[in-house]
């Protein structure tokens, strides 16, 4: 018997930026130029502009003054205009559409909709390059510009991970508009506390991970990448002797199986650092790989290195009062 085979979506490309809320934005963006070797490339009102030296579009984040942390939008790229027409077309019908933003700095007009847990996102497809001044240009000829001499630099962001106070209907709205594909999920009793899902061969560019009090719209880490597993230890070096807080040291993960670390720059939203990517999916017909949460600790979460401590699955940023635990499975 034939499997059923949906035609899967290939119009959603990649991660094109993050905004992140920060109550400190001077302290913020000082994290992540001066420890990651980021570069601000604009300031707008109360918006900085940030890339990574292997970005290629102008900026990758933007950090904008809130009141408090968080998320403030995810963008994604789609593969052509065309592709775009089609993602907006199914997020209209979702009834999750907000409709079109056309005054963004540094992309085109941005089609914006929201999660069902509320955080926002937009799909774009017209982007400004960097323009790499002479002076500043690599040999290198895949590199967007030379190696920053600050800090430990990142060269691209990598992903997101958001809490929800339902990750299967987040997971499951983004695969059925946007043709991400599960690839690893984390269950307890048929309930999915975790869901890793990409639109590339990674295995995630957003993961969905349970928010223990059933609150909304939270942002669990935004990551940067390295390429380099060793790097992680220059980089946790001098975010200790900097005092910033190292929530999780250098480690490989069960769960993508990539060589990670966590930090939380100083308005408090955790920034992870990827060394290296893990394993790729190359396979087009790839099965989700399903843990129980019982066999999680020690394996899925930190396959080599420190026991993950409770904060990993409790805390997120906007920082909310614990409330009464509700119960999670639905
Ligand atoms: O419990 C597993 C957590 C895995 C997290 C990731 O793979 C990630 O956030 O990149
Ligand atoms: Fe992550």
């Amino acid at each position: 018997m034939t499997k059923l085979h949906i035609e899967p979506i290939f119009d959603v490309a990649q991660i094109a930026h993050v905004e992140v809320l920060s109550d400190k934005p001077k302290e913020t963006i000082k994290f992540f130029t001066d420890m990651l070797g980021m570069q601000v490339i604009e300031q707008l009102g109360n918006q900085t502009y940030l890339r990574a030296y292997e970005d290629n579009y102008k900026y990758s984040l933007i950090v904008t003054e809130a009141d408090e942390p968080g998320l403030g939008h995810v963008a994604w790229r789609t593969t052509s205009p065309q592709a775009l027409e089609r993602r907006v077309k199914a997020l209209e019908a979702s009834g999750n559409g907000i409709g079109w933003s056309t005054d963004q700095h540094g992309h085109g007009p941005a089609y914006q909709f929201t999660t069902p847990d509320g955080h926002l996102m937009e799909v774009l497809w017209e982007v400004d390059y960097f323009d790499c001044p002479v002076e500043n240009r690599s040999k290198l000829l895949s590199r967007s510009q030379k190696r920053p001499l600050q800090g430990v630099p990142v060269r691209r962001l990598d992903h997101l991970n958001l809490m929800s106070s339902n990750p299967a209907a987040d997971a499951n709205f983004l695969i059925e508009n946007l043709g991400f594909k599960l690839r690893e999920q984390i269950v307890d009793d048929g309930y999915v506390l975790g869901a890793w899902i990409s639109v590339s061969n990674l295995v995630h560019e957003l993961a969905i991970m349970q928010e223990p009090t059933g609150q909304k719209g939270k942002l669990h880490h935004v990551c940067y990448w390295y390429g380099v597993p060793q790097n992680l230890y220059d980089a946790a070096d001098i975010l200790k002797d900097h005092g910033y807080f190292i929530e999780i040291p250098p480690n490989k993960h069960g769960i993508s199986q990539a060589f990670c670390m966590y930090a939380y720059e100083p308005s408090g939203n955790r920034v992870e650092l990827f060394g290296d990517a893990g394993y790729l999916i190359l396979d087009p017909d790839f099965q989700p790989i399903t843990w129980e949460m019982k066999d999680v600790p020690g394996n899925g979460d930190t396959w080599i290195g420190a026991v993950f401590p409770d904060s990993f699955w409790n805390y997120g940023t906007p920082v909310t009062a614990p409330v009464a635990l509700k119960a999670v499975a639905e």
